[in-house]
C-alpha cells in the first residue's frame, strides 16, 4: 500500500430483525428477542477498504449501543490503521482507557459492547488489508506477535506474557497440520435451532429430525421456565434424538443457586452434557457451588460474562467447565485472545456462544484460532450453530456434516449486505416502518 490507510469516518447503524414474530431465539429469560446489531462501518481514504463490525443485542436498547459506539469514534477517526496494527495490545488499551468513557464501565455493559463492535471493525479492516480471513491472519502470527495483541492488565495472576509465549510456542511447529485438517473437515458444531422455548412440540420434533439428518451430534434446548414443562420437552427431544447424541440445557440465568441444584437433580435423568447459565452471570461462587453439586454434568457460561477478569475468576474457582466466549460481549478480538490463553492454561474447553445475528459468522474464526494456535485440539469443543439470518452477510457460514468450514474471504466475515442494512434499519427501514405503522393503526 503506497499511501497509509487512514480511518476517515465512523458510521454507526441501528439494525433490527423482527425474529420475535416467530419466537426464534426465545428462552426462559428472553421470551421475545428481536435479533439486532449495533453496526459499525469504518471508512478509510482507500474506498476499497472498509472495516465492519457489530455488537449484538436483542432489540430495545440497541440505540444505546449505537450511541456508545459513536462516543468512541474520536479514538479511531483520523488515525492510521498501521498505528494500531504495529501494537495491537496498545491499541486495545487505548480504546478501553478513555478516562471519561471508562467511568461508564469499566469494561462492562453498554460501553464494552460498543468497544467490542469498534475493536472487531478494526480487526476486520486489518484482515481485509492483509488479504486474509481473520483466523488465518492470527494463526499466521508468531507467538511473539500473538502475545503483543493482548493487554495483560488484571490477569497476570492467572497467566503472564511469558507463560502465554511458552504455551503458544508448543503449538507453533504443528500449526500447518491443524490448518490442513480444518480445511478438509471443518470445526465441529452443535445446534440450538430446535430448542427455542416458544416452539411447538411438532416444530421441535421436525427440527430435531432435520438436525440429526444434517449430521449434528449435539443439540441444545432451553429450560428454566417450569420444571414439569422442561421435563416434558426434554423427554420429547430425547425420544427424537435417541441416547447417542449429546443433549445440552440452557437456563438463561433463571434460577437461584439452590434452585439450580434442585432442578438439575430432576433433569439429570435426561443425561444432559452441560447446564448453561444456571444463575446470575456475575455469581462466581454460586456457579462454583452448582458445579460441585451437579458434577459430572458440566457448568457452561460466558455469553453474559462481561470481561476477561470474570472469566479468569470463574476458571480459577472451578466454577465453569465449559468456557463460552462471546465475540462482542467482551471487548472484541484482543480480549478474546486473552481468554483463550487462560482457558488453555487451565485446560478448560472453549465452546463459543453464537446464533443471534452475525455471532456464528464471528466465532467460527475464534474457535479456529484456538485450535490452530492456542489449545491445539478440538476435543470436547464445539461451536454453537443457529440457522437464522445468515443470508444478510456477504460470506455466510458454511456448515458441512455438522461442522463449520473455514471462511475464505479476507476479513472477519461480518460485512452485511447494504440492502439488508437499509431494509432492517430501525425505525425507518422498510420492514420497521410498515410494522410500526401497523401497530399504531391497531
Ligand atoms: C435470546 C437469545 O436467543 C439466547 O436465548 C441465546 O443467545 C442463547 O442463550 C444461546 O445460548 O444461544
Ligand atoms: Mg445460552
Amino acid at each position: 500500500m503506497n499511501t497509509p490507510i487512514i480511518i476517515t469516518e465512523l458510521l454507526s447503524k441501528d439494525v433490527r430483525f423482527p425474529t420475535s414474530d416467530a419466537l426464534d431465539g426465545s428462552d426462559a429469560m428472553n421470551p421475545d428477542p428481536d435479533y439486532s446489531a449495533a453496526y459499525v462501518i469504518l471508512k478509510t481514504n482507500h474506498p476499497e477498504f472498509e472495516g465492519h463490525g457489530l455488537t449484538f443485542t436483542i432489540g430495545r436498547g440497541n440505540e444505546l449501543c449505537v450511541a456508545a459506539i459513536k462516543a468512541l469514534s474520536h479514538l479511531v477517526v483520523g488515525k492510521s490503521l498501521e498505528s494500531f496494527t504495529q501494537n495491537m495490545g496498545g491499541f486495545w488499551k487505548m480504546i478501553t482507557s478513555d478516562s471519561q468513557l471508562r467511568w461508564l464501565g469499566p469494561e462492562k455493559g453498554v460501553i464494552h459492547l460498543a468497544t467490542g463492535a469498534v475493536v472487531n471493525a478494526v480487526w476486520d479492516l486489518y484482515a481485509k488489508v492483509a488479504g486474509k480471513p481473520l483466523w488465518k491472519l492470527i494463526a499466521d502470527m508468531s507467538p511473539e506477535e500473538f502475545v503483543s495483541c493482548i493487554d495483560f492488565t488484571y490477569i497476570t495472576d492467572a497467566i503472564t506474557p511469558n507463560e502465554a509465549l511458552e504455551l503458544l510456542k508448543k503449538q507453533e511447529t504443528t500449526k500447518h497440520e491443524r490448518i490442513a485438517n480444518l480445511l478438509e473437515n471443518g470445526y465441529p458444531a452443535y445446534t440450538t435451532s430446535a430448542g427455542w422455548l416458544g416452539y411447538s412440540d411438532e416444530k421441535m420434533r421436525r427440527l430435531c429430525r432435520e438436525a440429526k439428518a444434517e449430521g449434528f451430534k449435539h443439540m441444545k434446548i432451553k429450560v428454566g421456565s417450569d420444571l414439569q414443562d422442561d421435563m416434558r420437552r426434554a423427554a420429547i427431544i430425547r425420544e427424537e434424538i435417541g441416547d447417542d447424541l449429546q443433549l445440552m440445557m440452557d437456563a438463561n440465568q433463571k434460577w437461584d443457586v439452590d434452585e439450580a441444584i434442585e432442578n438439575m437433580a430432576s433433569l439429570k435423568k435426561f443425561n444432559p452434557y452441560w447446564i448453561e447459565e444456571p444463575t446470575s452471570p456475575d455469581d462466581i461462587l454460586g456457579h462454583a457451588k452448582i458445579a460441585e453439586a451437579v458434577a459430572p454434568i458440566k457448568v457452561a457460561t460466558g455469553e453474559h460474562c462481561q470481561n476477561r477478569v470474570i472469566f479468569k475468576q470463574l476458571i480459577q474457582a472451578n466454577a465453569l467447565q465449559i468456557c463460552q466466549i462471546d465475540s462482542c460481549r467482551v471487548g472484541g478480538v484482543n480480549e478474546i485472545l486473552a481468554i483463550l490463553l487462560i482457558a488453555a492454561k487451565y485446560n478448560v474447553p472453549v465452546c463459543p456462544h453464537a446464533g443471534g445475528v452475525g455471532l456464528c459468522e464471528y466465532v467460527q474464526h475464534l474457535s479456529m484460532i484456538d485450535y490452530i494456535a492456542v489449545s491445539g485440539t478440538t476435543e470436547d469443543r464445539i461451536i454453537e450453530f443457529v440457522d437464522h439470518l445468515h443470508e444478510h452477510f456477504f460470506e455466510p457460514v458454511v456448515i458441512k456434516n455438522g461442522a463449520y468450514m473455514p471462511p475464505k474471504q479476507p476479513g472477519y466475515s461480518i460485512t452485511m449486505k447494504p440492502e439488508s442494512l437499509e431494509t432492517y434499519s430501525y425505525p425507518n427501514g422498510e420492514v420497521w416502518s410498515k410494522k410500526l405503522k401497523a401497530t399504531t393503526v391497531n
